[in-house]
């Protein structure tokens, strides 16, 4: 009986090229800009520290920080200052209505039966949970918050690691076998099967497929007793 679902948002409830080219994007051009106005800014020079200890630099200028974060972003790293500086910069795109946040009609309905029917939902992204807000309080389908009980990111660990799952389901009134994870990406549906989490894998749009968990191209075709 699932009584909790912990869902990774890009490619499972939200697409793909919503985040590579139109939220990344974002903050690559307003990077520099927000990094050079805002560094005194107390969160902000948290995570220009966090950047020179990942670059093993405490002598870093601002230069070398700002190429260190666009390189990240190039490469779709997900280093946490990156991240949360991202969900700071976003901020401005979603307020001034540059975008709204992307959520497949099937997931948003998916979301509210299971809330509906008492089912607790989490998101574990390696978005911040600032960005997980933000998108879900300008989603296509407006403000979506109050769909879920907690939110994680990259703060309990990377999306790869048993550790992280472990950390998560610490944090939950639920037995392992409870909690359904959802993603796109087998290494993190792995990760989560090895402490005792049940899984489900989103095929969406294509993407390259494998058998090694349970897997539908969308919420439309789920169906837990087959999990
Ligand atoms: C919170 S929306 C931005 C998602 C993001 O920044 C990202 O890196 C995608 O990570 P996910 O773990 O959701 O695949
Ligand atoms: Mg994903």
């Amino acid at each position: 009986m699932i009584k909790a679902i912990v869902t990774d948002i890009e490619g499972t409830i939200t697409r793909i090229s919503f985040v590579k080219d139109v939220l990344f994007p974002y903050a690559a051009k307003h990077l520099e800009h927000f990094v050079r106005t805002h560094q005194q800014r107390e969160d902000v020079s948290t995570q220009i520290h966090a950047v020179r200890e990942e670059l093993n630099n405490p002598d870093a200028s601002i230069d070398e920080v700002i190429a260190a974060l666009l390189g990240w972003i190039q490469a779709d790293k997900k280093v946490t200052p990156l991240k949360q500086l991202q969900g700071y910069i976003w901020q401005s795109g979603y307020e001034e209505g540059d975008f709204t946040g992307h959520l497949y009609p099937d997931a948003h309905d998916f979301l509210c039966t299971q809330k509906t029917n008492g089912v607790a939902l989490y998101v574990y992204s390696s978005g911040s949970v600032k960005a997980q807000q933000l998108l879900f309080a300008h989603s296509d389908f407006g403000d979506i918050r109050h769909l879920f009980n907690g939110y994680f990111d990259t703060r309990v660990g990377a999306k790869q690691e048993p550790q992280s799952y472990q950390t998560i389901l610490a944090q939950l009134p639920y037995a392992p076998e409870q909690v359904l994870f959802l993603s796109d990406v087998v290494a993190e549906l792995d990760a989560a099967q090895a402490t005792g989490m049940k899984t489900l894998q989103l095929w969406r749009d294509g993407q390259p497929q494998s058998a090694t968990h349970p897997a539908i191209d969308s919420f439309n075709h789920f169906e837990a007793h087959n999990l």
